[in-house]
């Protein structure tokens, strides 16, 4: 790969031989692959290789996983390079937790977080590009998350509306992306020596409001995929300079390296960091920090809203009666958290959900379905977010019906079956809803995610 000349000028003068030698050979080794397993869904995926986990997660292996399988489509599977997956082993929320995830497209760490989260709490998840958040959406339904809902705005927003609100706040900040080099060597051309402190500049930006949303003792996960002193110890030292963070310690596993006082201010706690760096471990690299916000641990009073947007209401009485009759003939577990309509679809939000007014949501909690004429319809979303034994009418299906169902066909089954929703399964995971109609199951695979084999 042709490095900037810049660049390994830089680290040569940071490293010292032979680890800067080390450390740029690096780049022409090949890119490192990995995976999570996705504990809300009820089994494990089959069609991976799990001979290959990794030591610091519960649920990773080292490996590709394509995107073409049913593994893939159903959620129980997410793609994530293992240096990636250290941010969510070391924010680890707690069970019922508020907790923003403020740049969290595509939502390898959203992911990450709702595992842990095990569909309790709050989860936000924001994105400040809308195209990139619609991606997330489609990432966060995929995965089965009931507990989580998406934005899509600035710091400043969600700085001026949700005040001292989270518990904990993942900051997994735009950055210079030297540690994206092997995956995409086009990203080399964006480089210069100005370009990790202008990131920086950014970096403060943000960071200026998002400490702003964090309640008093509250947990900041900051993390970046670059090496630049500039964008990682050089931040973590002005969080504690200028808010009097304190620096936690992050385990380190073999090969994991600790944070470099020399590279910003001295602070000897700058240790307590951790860094990846790809001639030492076994990943692309990244940079992680864990810090508390000065405060007291106690409760700031912040009650989930009655409202939480005006344009987000409780069901009216025809609406209460199509779904509690939909209900009773469908479900066998009942769903959890808070109903709401939003115009004919209704959602299931966390019972934690704050009032959301002026933040504009691109995934308003669980979409359960459409109010139609006199019925209630169903999402695909929804279909993802349950266990096969949640409903009544269940459909195993082939990989053959697998690839019709994936392509928009229809396929043929039992004609005895009776007209109805059922919930299809592949390989034990729900991977939609189809309509049985005398012997034909028809096809709700939302057009837009269709594909053939
Ligand atoms: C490093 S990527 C995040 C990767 C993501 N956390 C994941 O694991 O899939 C940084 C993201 O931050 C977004 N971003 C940039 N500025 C932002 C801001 N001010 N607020 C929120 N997101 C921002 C970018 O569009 C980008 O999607």
């Amino acid at each position: 790969m042709q490095l900037p000349a810049d660049f390994i000028l830089k680290y040569q003068q940071l490293f010292k031989e032979p680890e800067a030698s080390q450390f740029l050979a690096s780049f022409e080794t090949e890119p490192l692959h990995g995976f999570r397993i996705n504990p809300l869904k009820q089994a494990t995926p089959v069609q991976e290789d799990l001979s290959n986990p990794i030591a610091y997660s519960d649920w990773g292996y080292y490996g590709r996983v394509s995107g073409k399988t049913s593994d893939h489509q159903s959620g129980a599977v997410y793609s994530q390079e293992p240096s990636a997956m250290y941010v969510g082993e070391v924010a680890s929320p707690q069970p019922g937790e508020k907790v923003l995830d403020l740049c969290a497209a595509p939502g390898g760490k959203t992911t990450h977080l709702g595992s842990f989260l095990n569909n309790t709490g709050f989860l936000l998840a924001n994105e400040i590009d809308a195209s990139r958040s619609q991606v997330l959406t489609e990432n966060v339904e995929r995965f089965g998350m009931t507990n989580t809902i998406v934005t899509n705005t600035d710091t400043p927003t969600l700085a001026k509306h949700l005040p001292e609100f989270f518990d904990r706040l993942l900051v997994d900040a735009p950055c210079s992306g030297e540690g994206m080099f092997r995956k995409d060597p086009n990203a080399t051309t964006y480089w210069s020596l100005d370009y990790p402190k202008e990131c920086a500049m950014r970096q403060k930006e943000i960071l200026t409001d998002a400490v702003k949303v964090l309640r008093p003792g509250g947990e900041l996960i900051y993390s970046t995929c670059t090496f630049a002193p500039e964008e990682d110890e050089q931040i973590v030292a002005w969080l504690v300079k200028e808010y009097g963070f304190e620096i936690l310690p992050v385990k380190k596993y073999p090969q994991m390296s600790s944070g470099k006082p020399e590279w910003a201010d001295g602070n000897p706690d700058l240790t307590n960091c951790v860094r990846l760096f790809p001639h030492l471990f076994p990943g692309e690299g990244h940079f992680i920090a864990k810090l508390r916000k000065p405060g007291s641990d106690s409760q700031v009073n912040q009650k989930p809203a009655k409202n939480i947007n005006p344009a987000v209401k409780e069901l009216n009485k025809e609406q209460a009666q199509l779904w509690q009759q939909f209900a009773k003939t469908h479900l066998n577990t009942p769903v959890t958290g808070k109903l709401v309509v939003f115009k004919d679809q209704l959602y299931s939000i966390p019972e934690q959900t704050p009032n959301l007014t002026g933040i504009k949501i691109s995934r308003l909690g669980l979409w359960l379905g459409t109010f139609k004429k006199n019925r209630f319809e169903p999402s695909y979303t929804w279909a993802l977010a349950l266990h096969p034994t949640d409903w009544q009418k269940v459909l195993t299906i082939t990989a053959d019906e697998w690839q019709k169902y994936v392509a928009g066909e229809t396929f043929m089954c039992d004609a005895s079956l009776a007209k109805d929703w059922y919930l299809l399964v592949h390989d034990q995971q729900p991977i939609g809803f189809g309509k049985v109609v005398n012997g034909t199951v028809k096809n709700f695979f939302p057009k837009r995610f269709r594909f053939n084999l």
